[in-house]
């Protein structure tokens, strides 16, 4: 028995004149998965998105959403599709509960209770009653991810969703994504945050300038993952440095540019063995912080290797 793909989009290339912002991409999102779409800016996230949503034709490739594609189904392909592009649109002198009283009038009605329903999901029952004008980012998006559930989706498609939110909304949405999981709804959203996909999906492509930089499990993508690396700053660092030399298992070097605190980099028992050694020798830790955590530096190096390349071309 074959499963039936919620996402089967298979070597789909779209061209904006001379920029490839889609070239080559297979993604495959299987029922009930998060997956994730990560990248930077400009990396053909939102144009592979629009795409899917029928707003854009690929150039060649094939895409299909639950078994069905735009050329034999039409806007049929949508069956059972919600999300959104960039930020959700809101009028805001209309509150929360009548934006989505009207779309679902719009969409051939709800059924009963489902408003309050998606209202309490995305936690905004509280505030349904106020005009949107007044709501916060996070609010706005959350209720943005309201009005998709109003069609009840089987597979919900957001666009960066905790882009621009402060840290609370960022955790909110965040909180919001796993629990739509968990209840089996099978999401695709885009991130240019690697933190977040690790947080809430189970598998991630990563593109860099419309192609695959890697492809695979979270678990998969921790393996290939670099030491954590820690700025360092010491009494004296010159002799912190000989320590570091003596040091199997953890590189310790002048941090670029100025040079005037450590890196230290190796795997967590041998960084740690290394800073006990320092306090052995007298010598005193005047700062000691992780730089980026690995996962950013292993998104950093799929991501940013190539743009560097073109930027010293
Ligand atoms: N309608 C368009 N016309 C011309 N170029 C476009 C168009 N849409 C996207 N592009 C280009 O295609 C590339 C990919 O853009 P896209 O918006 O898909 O990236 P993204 O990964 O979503 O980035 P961001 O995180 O900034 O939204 C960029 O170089 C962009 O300038």
């Amino acid at each position: 028995m074959t499963t039936q793909l919620a996402v089967d989009a298979v070597a789909v290339t779209k061209a904006f004149g001379s920029v490839r912002a889609v070239d080559d991409i297979t993604i495959q999102v299987a029922p009930g998965e998060v997956y994730g779409v990560l990248g930077p800016n400009g990396a053909g996230k939102t144009t592979f998105l629009r795409m899917l949503f029928g707003l854009i034709r690929p150039d060649a490739g094939t895409l299909r959403v639950f078994d069905r594609s735009w050329d034999s189904d039409g806007i049929g392909v949508l069956d059972g599709v919600a999300g959104f592009i960039e930020a959700p649109g809101f009028y805001p002198y209309l509150t929360g509960r009548q934006h989505l009283e009207g779309l679902a009038l719009l969409d051939g009605g709800a059924r009963p209770g489902l408003v309050e329903e998606v209202l309490d999901v995305v936690d905004l029952t509280d505030r349904a009653d106020r005009k949107v004008g007044g709501y916060s980012y996070g609010m706005r998006q959350r209720l943005g991810v309201a009005a998709s559930l109003l069609r009840e989706p089987r597979l919900l498609v957001l666009d960066e969703p905790a882009n621009g939110l402060d840290p609370a909304g960022i955790r909110d949405m965040r909180a919001l994504v796993k629990r739509l999981a968990a209840s089996g709804l099978t999401v695709l959203l885009s991130s240019h945050n690697m933190d977040e996909v690790e947080e809430i999906c189970d598998n991630v492509t990563i593109m860099n300038r419309g192609t695959v930089a890697f492809h695979g499990s979270i678990a998969d993508l921790r393996a290939m993952a670099p030491d954590p690396g820690h700025l360092l700053d010491t009494t004296d660092n010159g002799r912190a440095r000989e320590i570091g030399a003596a040091h199997l298992g953890v590189q310790v070097e002048a941090t670029e540019p100025d040079r005037e605190s450590l890196t230290v980099v190796g795997p967590q028992p041998a960084v740690a063995a290394y800073v006990a050694d320092l306090v052995r020798a007298g010598i005193q830790l005047k700062a000691f912080t992780p730089t980026r955590t690995p996962l950013e530096s292993l998104f950093f190096m799929l991501t940013a290797q190539e743009s560097a390349k073109e930027a010293a071309a």
